[in-house]
């Protein structure tokens, strides 16, 4: 059997689609995703195979922008695999961007799984990313147990939380000096573009969050979908008028009497604590409802700390999100911003798939400047690949990282060190994936 690993040719689109999951209607996402879902509806909603036309309509949307990189895995010319990579921008601790190649829609059919097919389409992608300057990857994994091996290490995190409407009081605040209002698809979509601007670049800008690709906020919607029934669209404005805040949330028809009155907050992102605090006060005390639930929250809600009772905030499931792997270590680690000064030497010898970044590092940093290039020096400690992807964007523990064996230090200040230069006050945290 003759096997090859390259770019799908555009009149071999139809066939690429084919072997990915969410084309051929078999299961796409981890089994227990439904625990996220807030609704009385089966989650993920069944799906029938794509239509040839659909496909050469996804083929028609996705080739041509210059962002959606596909790869394919053929076997004696017949396509048996594919993944692909999404050029975006994701924002470091700092608020400074990188490019990174966002790695989705991964899948290797049944009878020629096991052989490396993914390893090798991975590599393709990795060294493809390299050269269009990319620095990073990440990716949602579908398991927990494949894409270590690959470098990469939950980076994100996402929280589900519910909250009984009758619990969901404020500490007293001042008044709100600005407004909200109930807008359609269109107010939607002209202002989360801005609020998630302001979002990224506030609070020194939140880590883990993706520039949109062209066409993301158009999805945004008046349809129903289902008993989950259409999707709500909540705007703040601050005294000015100017939007500084936006909110999705849905109320699901129920079958049941046990999940009557519960409200789903797809999206919450405000710019500020005021509409921030507005936008949660209307949805906790909704009228004819009886319990929100949050599904896609960061780890670090501030909302716990308004709460009058903060116990009332019942987290239900947390899950990582988004995992990383640095392909170009130097270069992405002088890109971001760092927790003081000072000189870290640490070494690498594990990164099979991209070796240039076997080396010991030398990482100088004012706190915001930072040079980090190769060095003769001893490492102060070792770090292994995936360890550094969850070191990177602030939210991980190096000591944590060292119990569990993928950090050693050789030095004795070695681990605090690290964890004052990398880790940050807020949580890495995206609003929406790929
Ligand atoms: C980012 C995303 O797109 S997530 C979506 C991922 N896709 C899916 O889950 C769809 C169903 N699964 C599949 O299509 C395939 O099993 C894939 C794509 C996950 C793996 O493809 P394969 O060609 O079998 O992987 P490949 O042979 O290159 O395996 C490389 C290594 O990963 C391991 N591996 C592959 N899949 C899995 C898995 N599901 N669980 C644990 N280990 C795995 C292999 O054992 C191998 O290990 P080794 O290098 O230590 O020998």
């Amino acid at each position: 059997m003759i096997t090859e690993v390259r770019p799908p040719g555009r009149d071999e689109m139809r066939a690429y689609y084919r072997v990915l999951p969410f084309a051929n209607g078999l299961p796409q996402w981890e089994p227990t995703d439904a625990a996220w879902h807030g609704g009385p509806e089966p989650w993920p909603p069944r799906r029938r195979p794509a239509t040839d036309e659909q496909l050469d309509e996804w083929a028609r949307k996705d080739v041509g922008g210059g962002l959606f990189h596909p790869v394919a895995a053929f076997a004696d010319g017949v396509c048996v695999g594919g993944s692909a990579m999404l050029s975006y921008r994701v924002t470091v601790p700092g608020g400074g961007t990188v490019g990174m190649g966002g790695v989705t829609s991964t899948a290797v059919v049944a009878t020629h799984r096991r052989r490396g097919l993914l390893r090798r389409m991975m590599r393709a992608m990795f060294d493809a990313a390299l050269e269009r300057g990319e620095l990073l990857a990440m990716l949602s994994a579908s398991e927990g147990g494949i894409y270590g091996r690959f470098g990469f290490s939950p980076a994100t995190h996402r929280t589900r939380w519910e909250l009984a409407r009758h619990q969901g009081g404020l500490r007293p605040a001042a008044p709100d000096p600005g407004s909200l209002e109930l807008v359609d698809a269109a107010g939607a979509q002209a202002a989360w573009p801005i609020v998630h601007a302001l979002v990224r670049a506030g609070r020194a800008g939140r880590a883990g969050e993706l520039t949109p690709l062209p066409g993301h906020w158009e999805r945004l919607s008046d349809e129903p979908n289902g008993t989950d029934g259409p999707p709500r669209h909540l705007v703040h404005r601050d005294r000015h008028g100017a939007v500084d805040g936006a909110a999705r949330f849905r109320l699901p028809w129920s079958p049941t009497a046990a999940h009557a009155g519960t409200l789903v907050v797809e999206a919450l992102e405000a710019a500020n604590p005021a509409a921030y605090r507005a936008l949660w006060a209307l949805l906790l005390d909704f009228d004819l409802t009886r319990t929100v639930v949050a599904p896609g929250r960061p780890r670090d809600e501030p909302l716990r700390w308004m709460l009058a009772d903060p116990r009332a905030m019942r987290v239900t499931r947390q899950s990582d999100n988004l995992w990383a792997r640095l392909l170009d270590v130097p270069a992405a680690l002088s890109r971001r911003a760092y927790g003081g000064a000072d000189e870290l030497v640490f070494g690498i010898d594990d990164d099979l798939m991209c070796p240039a970044n076997n080396r010991t590092w030398l990482l100088r940093t004012d706190g915001v400047e930072t040079v980090c290039v190769a060095t003769d020096r001893a490492a102060e400690l070792t770090l292994t690949t995936p360890a550094l992807g969850s070191l990177y964007f602030g939210g991980a523990s190096v000591h944590d990282l060292a119990y569990a064996g993928r950090a050693t230090p050789h030095t004795a200040d070695a681990l605090a060190r690290t964890a004052r230069l990398f880790r940050t006050d807020t949580e890495p945290h995206n609003s929406f994936g790929f």
